[in-house]
């Protein structure tokens, strides 16, 4: 059966059918035939390479990327969240507890220059998008100079950032001149009062400013994160998608998950397939467009709207299959899945001298241990990790 699918997508290999899709198509067979074993995912892993052999992209890819970033089950691991700061200037209730976070104490954190030689590593290996996060990713300082340093990094084509968008607007046009070529930014409802409700801070207008001045910069799309929580702004998604209109924005409806000291519910979640109802309700000409094979999000156009919508479904559709994410914790750690609790040390090897090769060997070791998928969200639920602004998203 396995043989049978994989000389399919072999028979079925066109030019106009990128690597990645083939990738992803192998990835799922892999990921989802429970009865696979492991010499069938080795001649289908050979399969999969003799597909690929001839294509000058993977060529390149291949000449330049490093074992250290492919895990247990074939994924390739080209992205890197970098977690800049565990501080951040709101409190947004489905990311941590009212009374905040305890804070690692400054010399535990990652330095400027730690920062960089390990994203420099990543990056030599293969990593090429890196997205800042926090925490508040424009909290930070010296947020100008790591964009700056990170962009220069041969080999980076997309330099990214998540963020709230309360000081963006006034930083943005420096940011994008120090190479931030990607923008995603959180907002969770339209209606002001419910915004400091939900963040516990004010602050709203200054978000819908950055939005506005994001587009006018020119990114394109600017994502707009928006976390549906039963009964708190799950009566607003039409009003988001009626944003996508006359804006070049992608609005992401993001199912909410469970971290520590979020209060997690399953009642709080709205699944993807009610939202996507609900939107079908109101609008004509909601169409499903091509993901990318590694995307978070499942995307939809609507006829007429100059933006698109989209929605993540972690907890009743998940991605895992296509996962290309690994993290770096501000405070040094690695962890190579969101939802997976083991995380590895990289700033206490640094601080006792070890040299890339030796980090790269630990990196690697990591990420050989990745799970083929997260545990399910009643396990997610039940299971110690760390509050969402320690990990960034
Ligand atoms: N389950 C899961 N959720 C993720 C992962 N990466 C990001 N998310 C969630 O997706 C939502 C949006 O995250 P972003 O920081 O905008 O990152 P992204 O979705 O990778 O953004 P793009 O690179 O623009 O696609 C947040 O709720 C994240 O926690 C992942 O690897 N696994
Ligand atoms: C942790 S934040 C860090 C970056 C930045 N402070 C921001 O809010 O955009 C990264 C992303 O995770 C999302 N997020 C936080 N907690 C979440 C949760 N419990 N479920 C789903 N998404 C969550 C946020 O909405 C945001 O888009
Ligand atoms: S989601 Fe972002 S803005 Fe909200 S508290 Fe978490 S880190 Fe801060
Ligand atoms: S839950 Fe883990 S394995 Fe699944 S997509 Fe997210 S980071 Fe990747």
């Amino acid at each position: 059966m396995m043989r049978r699918c994989v000389s399919e997508l072999a028979r079925r290999r066109r030019p106009d059918r990128t690597v990645d899709t083939l990738k992803a198509g192998f990835q799922c067979l892999v990921n989802t035939s429970s009865s696979v074993r492991a010499t069938d995912r080795l001649r289908c892993s050979n399969t999969y390479s003799t597909l690929c052999a001839t294509d000058p992209d993977v060529l390149s890819q291949e000449a330049s990327s490093s074992e250290m970033l492919v895990d247990s089950f074939g994924r390739f691991h080209n992205y890197l969240r970098i977690s800049l700061t565990e501080r951040c200037n709101l409190r947004c209730q489905y990311c941590m507890p009212a009374e905040g976070v305890e804070l690692t104490p400054k010399t535990e954190l990652l330095s400027h220059d730690e920062i960089i030689r390990i994203a420099n590593l990543f990056v030599t290996s293969g990593v090429d998008k890196i997205r800042l996060t926090g925490g508040e990713p424009t909290v930070r300082k010296d947020i100008e100079d790591i964009c700056l340093h990170l962009s220069g990094l041969k080999g980076l084509k997309t330099l990214a950032m998540t963020t709230n968008g309360i000081v963006l607007s006034k930083k943005l046009p420096k940011l994008k001149e120090c190479g931030l070529n990607a923008l995603n930014i959180s907002l969770d409802t339209l209606v002001p009062a419910k915004f400091e409700f939900m963040t516990r801070r004010k602050g709203h207008s200054k978000v819908l400013e950055s939005i506005d001045a994001a587009v006018e910069l020119g990114y394109n799309p600017v994502k707009v994160n928006c976390v549906i929580m039963r009964g708190m702004n799950d009566d607003e998604i039409c009003n988001f998608v009626e944003m996508t209109r006359h804006k070049p924005i992608n609005v992401r409806f993001i199912e909410f998950m469970p971290f520590d000291g979020n209060v997690w519910n399953v009642k709080k979640l709205v699944p993807y397939a009610e939202m996507l109802d609900k939107v079908r309700q109101s609008y004509k000409g909601v169409e499903r467009l091509q993901d990318h094979p590694t995307d978070t999000a499942k995307n939809f156009r609507i006829d007429g709207h100059a933006g698109t919508i989209s929605f993540i479904t972690s907890m009743t559709e998940h991605f895992c299959a296509g996962c290309n994410r690994l993290r770096l914790l501000a405070d040094g750690n690695f962890k190579v899945c969101l939802f997976g609790p083991s995380e590895v040390s990289l700033r206490e090897p640094i601080r006792s001298g070890v040299d890339d090769a030796g980090l790269k060997e630990i990196i690697g070791a990591a990420v050989k241990r990745k799970k083929a998928k997260h545990a399910g969200m009643f396990d997610i639920a039940k299971t110690a990790n760390r509050p969402m602004i320690h990990i960034g998203g």
